[in-house]
C-alpha cells in the first residue's frame, strides 16, 4: 500500500486553495529594481503555480480562491481555464478589491527578491461561506497555502475547507508558503500555520518555515528529524523539508528518511523552485510512487523552472521532466 492512500473515484485529484495573483518578472535580468524598465506579466501566486504545475502533468485540478473584478482577475480565470483547471469555486470579488502583484527583481541568479503589492488583495477576501463543501468533497487531496491564513476572512475560509476535507476523507497537503508581507507577527504566523499543520497528512516547507511553527512554542531545534517527529505525533504521514539548492529531505511516518539533491540548472532566478517541486512531487504521490522517485521528479521539474524566466508558464510536462532525468542518468545525488 502506498504511503498516502487517496480516496478512489473522485472527479478531481487536487484542489488548491489560496492566492491567484500576477507575477511581473523583470525582463532586464541581473539588474536592481531601480534600473529595471520592463516586466513580463504571468499568472502567479504559489498555490496557482502549484496548480498549473500539477495540471500540466495531467493531474485533474481545481481551485478554491477569489479574484478581483478587473482585467487581471479575468486574465487569471482565463489562464486557469486554458490550463484545464476547474474554476467552479473561484469567486469574483465585488467590493473593489484588487489583484495581488509580485514584481520580481533578478539582481543575479543567486540574489532575487520580490516586491509585493497586496493591500486590499482579492484573494484574502475569500469568505468561509464561499468555500463549497460539495466542491471540496469531489477531490482526492486539498492543497492549502499558508499565506491564505494571514488575514480574515480568508483565514476562516481555510479552516472551513480543512473541516470539509477531513469530513470527506480528502487528504490535506499543507505548503507553509511563508510570505512576510501579509502577516502581523511571527507569533501569529506560527500559531495559525501550526493549527493547519496539525490536521495535515503531508507538510511541505523550507527549514525556516518549519522554524516559524516551532519558535513561538519554545520548540526551536533547527533539526529536521525533531520537526518530522513532532508532526508524526499529529496526523502527518509525510514531512518534506526543502533545502533550496542543497535539495530536500523527506521523512515518512514509518521511520524512513529520504535525502535528495538537485539536477544541474542554468539558473536564471530562484523563484518557482518550490512550486514546481511541489507540483511534480504531488503528481508522484498520486501515481503511488516511492518517496525518492517523487523527490527526483520534483527536483528535475525545479531545475527546469529555475532555468526559465517565469514560474507558471514554465511548468514542464511529464516528457520534459523525464528528459532531464534521462539526460543526467537519473542522478540527483547530494
Ligand atoms: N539552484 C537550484 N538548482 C536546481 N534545483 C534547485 C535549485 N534551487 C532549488 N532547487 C530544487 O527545488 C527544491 C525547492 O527549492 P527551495 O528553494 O527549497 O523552495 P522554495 O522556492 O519554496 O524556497 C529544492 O529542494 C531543489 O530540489
Ligand atoms: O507566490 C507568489 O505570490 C509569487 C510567486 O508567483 C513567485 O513567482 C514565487 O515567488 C514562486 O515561489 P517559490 O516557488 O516558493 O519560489
Amino acid at each position: 500500500m502506498s504511503l498516502i492512500s487517496f480516496p478512489a473515484d473522485r472527479p478531481l485529484d487536487l484542489i488548491a486553495l489560496g492566492r491567484l495573483c500576477i507575477d511581473m518578472n523583470a525582463n532586464e535580468i541581473n539588474r536592481p529594481m531601480e534600473e529595471t524598465l520592463t516586466f513580463t506579466k504571468y499568472l502567479g501566486g504559489s498555490p496557482a503555480n502549484i496548480a498549473i504545475a500539477a495540471a500540466r502533468l495531467g493531474v485533474r485540478t481545481g481551485f478554491v480562491g477569489k479574484v478581483a473584478d478587473d482585467q487581471f482577475g479575468r486574465f487569471i480565470r482565463q489562464y486557469l481555464t486554458k490550463e484545464g483547471i476547474n474554476t467552479d469555486n473561484v469567486v469574483t470579488d465585488r467590493t473593489g478589491s484588487v489583484t495581488g502583484l509580485a514584481f520580481t527583481e533578478i539582481r543575479s541568479p543567486q540574489d532575487c527578491s520580490i516586491l509585493m503589492y497586496r493591500d486590499n488583495a482579492a484573494d484574502l477576501k475569500l469568505a468561509p461561506g464561499e468555500v463549497k463543501e460539495d466542491y471540496i468533497k469531489q477531490a482526492k487531496a486539498l492543497l492549502i497555502s499558508g499565506t491564505a491564513l494571514a488575514k480574515s476572512p480568508s483565514r476562516e475560509a481555510v479552516f472551513m475547507a480543512l473541516e470539509y476535507a477531513v469530513k470527506h476523507g480528502v487528504r490535506v497537503i499543507f505548503d507553509v508558503d511563508y510570505r512576510p508581507y501579509s502577516w502581523n507577527s511571527l507569533e501569529e504566523t506560527g500559531i495559525y500555520c501550526r493549527m493547519v499543520a496539525e490536521k495535515s497528512d503531508v507538510i511541505i516547507a523550507g527549514r525556516e518555515e518549519f522554524d516559524l511553527m516551532e519558535a513561538p512554542f519554545g520548540e526551536l531545534r533547527h533539526d529536521d528529524w525533531y520537526t518530522a517527529e513532532m508532526w508524526f505525533r499529529c496526523k502527518a504521514r509525510l514531512v518534506l523539508v526543502k533545502h533550496g539548492s542543497k535539495g530536500s529531505i523527506a521523512f515518512t511516518k514509518d521511520g524512513k528518511t529520504y535525502r535528495a539533491g538537485t539536477f544541474p540548472a542554468n539558473v536564471v532566478k530562484t523563484f518557482g523552485a518550490g512550486d514546481s517541486f511541489a507540483g511534480a512531487f504531488i503528481y508522484g504521490l498520486f501515481q503511488g510512487w516511492s518517496v525518492d522517485r517523487c523527490q527526483q521528479f520534483g527536483s528535475a521539474s525545479a531545475s527546469i523552472v529555475v532555468s526559465s524566466h517565469s514560474c507558471s508558464d514554465a511548468m514542464p510536462t511529464v516528457e520534459q521532466i523525464e528528459a532531464v532525468i534521462a539526460q543526467h542518468s537519473g542522478r540527483n545525488d547530494l
